[in-house]
């Protein structure tokens, strides 16, 4: 049967071998009546979407997604006997007892600790808190702004409950907190290379990005482009003598330090707190923002501009606050969940693993210390919030994740509904019990070596899907006289980037494209790129099969696909 890779797959019914490879069951078989439908049909339908669905899970290359499912089905599928809802705070057990916080509690303490914070303790503000997300890190990257905004803007902590307005939860701001006291109008910063969810995020959360509060306060003063607010921080150019490929569509997919902190002093010296997120595993080319740079440098002009201790005033004989006026954010949807196991294969040589670079540093462990002219030195812990998807590299059957952040920057929620039995500090309202669940059965089942040799081989399967596109590429250049296919790979991304090919391998793979235009406003630079992602499910024989389909003459012939 071709190139099929498992052999877990059903053997379908006659009905569903009349079309290889498997299609999704048509749009009749799934009409839902309003008698219902026979049983017959309803296995017919399913049997034909088991097989679709089976058959792309295996050919599935393009995105950051775990296929290996683990034996969740045989440890877990009792678990879909019953609902399963973590309403309210992770630590709160709460009204509705069909919960599973136990083992969300147990998932965060081991996050935290993985990250290099302290497992939760209500009364320590330097401990961790956080909670399982029922969406991706979209929820929590989402999240994350949420409570840096508030935690800027101003508003009161979780803790400082105002005890002279029993029940109602305040949305207290502060005295001077007027529509034009920079002080408390946070500012966002991220990179041209962060995922789509932050552009998403910033217009549900009303939070501006340096670009629009730029554009809005600060007309044609930006720093780095002539006076013009590009909306996301650049990224890295590459390191090219070639003027031609002198922008950052040639460079890594990280961020450009020099031009953050350019920007952020800027804003800085205008009394704006900062907000900066970072790309730990960027969506398109595997890159990891530097957060030890970033920290260090910015650590400095926080220090300058009054942002690292702020006295928060709320009167009416209401507790003075201390702050901070920055938070930055680690986006680890991907890289949060392996990185800590490349740095410990790096640290041991028994694990004989040499990294491509310095095995980055990015979670709550990490602290700048900065020696001003004048005063004190200071030296904090520089990361205020981590988000890690569940089912990217860790692979879970639903889109899943964690979101972690430290007691001292949590708000005080909107509001208090006694009727779930708990503080409603997490995004959402129902939560799911069943990821949790899951997250935990993936941790219990791989100890920490099993991660090193999944992070390690991750690494191998890059470089050698590289090589095979080198040969690829010199077979073509010989045979069909092609151009390059713009190989590239970040250093220790996971990921691989090249030509896109035709439109039918592009969904045979389910391969990720985009088209960028390399240089600006020159549309002879169009690039049509795609990648593949290197996860602990991907296999060599996978990397084989498909790079055997890119000797195809008609492999890069943009014809539309012959079935979905
Ligand atoms: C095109 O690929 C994507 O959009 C994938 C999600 C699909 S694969 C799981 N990335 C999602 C992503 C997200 C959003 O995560 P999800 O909400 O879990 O999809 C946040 N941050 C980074 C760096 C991401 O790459």
């Amino acid at each position: 049967r071709g190139d099929v890779f498992t052999d877990d797959i059903a053997i379908p019914s006659q009905e569903v071998w009349s079309t290889y490879p498997p299609t999704p069951p048509t749009p009749d078989q799934l009409k839902l009546k309003r008698t219902g439908l026979t049983p017959a049909e309803r296995a017919a339908a399913l049997d034909r979407l088991a097989a679709y669905v089976e058959y792309k899970r295996d050919h599935l290359l393009g995105y950051q997604i775990n296929s290996d499912m683990n034996g969740y089905a045989e440890d877990l599928s009792r678990f879909l006997r019953t609902h399963i809802n973590n309403i309210g705070d992770p630590f709160q057990d709460g009204g509705l007892k069909v919960n599973s916080k136990v083992v969300e509690q147990a998932v965060l303490d081991y996050f935290a600790e993985l990250w290099h914070g302290k497992p939760y303790v209500q009364a320590d503000k330097e401990s961790c808190w956080g909670y399982s997300l029922s969406m991706g890190s979209t929820e929590g990257n989402m999240y994350a702004l949420w409570n840096a905004r508030d935690y800027l803007s101003g508003r009161r902590l979780l803790g400082e409950e105002e005890s002279d307005q029993a029940g109602a939860l305040t949305y207290a701001s502060p005295q001077d907190a007027t529509a034009d006291n920079r002080a408390y109008q946070p500012v966002v910063f991220y990179s041209e290379d962060t995922h789509y969810s932050f552009n998403k995020a910033v217009r549900v959360l009303s939070l501006p990005t340096f670009g629009e509060l730029g554009r809005d306060l600060y007309k044609n003063e930006c720093p780095i482009n002539n006076g013009v607010w590009p909306d996301e921080v650049p990224s890295a150019l590459p390191e090219t003598s070639n003027p031609d490929e002198r922008y950052s569509t040639f460079g890594p997919g990280s961020i450009d330090v020099d031009k953050l902190v350019v920007l952020v002093d800027f804003f800085a010296r205008k009394g704006h707190p900062i907000i900066v997120s970072l790309n730990f595993g960027s969506t398109f080319k595997g890159a990891y923002d530097p957060v030890r740079e970033v920290s260090d440098r910015l650590l400095p002009i926080f220090h300058a501009n009054g942002l690292i201790d702020r006295e928060i005033h709320y009167g009416h004989g209401r507790r003075t606050d201390h702050r901070r006026g920055f938070w930055i954010h680690v986006d680890g949807a991907l890289g949060a969940g392996y990185v800590p196991f490349l740095a410990k294969a790096a640290k041991e040589a028994k694990y004989g693993y040499n990294p491509d670079a310095p095995v980055p540093e990015f979670d709550f462990g990490l602290r700048s210390r900065h020696v001003p002219e004048h005063g004190e030195p200071v030296e904090l812990d520089m990361v205020a919030s981590i988000v890690v998807s569940g089912h990217k590299w860790m692979g879970a059957p639903v889109p899943c994740g964690i979101f972690a952040t430290k007691v001292k920057y949590q708000m005080q929620p909107p509001s208090k509904p006694d009727y779930i039995g708990s503080l409603d500090t997490t995004f959402a309202g129902s939560r799911n019990g069943f990821s949790p669940i899951v997250i935990w059965d993936h941790i219990a089942k791989n100890p920490d070596d099993r991660q090193i040799t999944q992070a390690t081989h991750a690494q191998r399967m890059s470089a050698y899907l590289v090589d095979r596109l080198v040969q690829v590429e010199q077979y073509r250049k010989a045979k069909f006289n092609e151009d390059s296919l713009f190989i590239d790979r970040t250093p220790l991304a996971i990921t691989v980037r090249f030509r896109r090919p035709g439109a039918r391998l592009v969904a045979k793979w389910s391969l990720s494209t985009v088209s960028l235009r390399m240089r600006p406003n020159d549309d002879s630079s169009i690039r049509h790129i795609a990648h593949v992602f290197l996860m602990p499910s991907t296999t060599q024989e996978q990397i084989d099969a498909f790079t055997a389909d890119l000797y195809a003459y008609d492999a890069f012939d943009p014809i539309e696909p012959q079935s979905a």
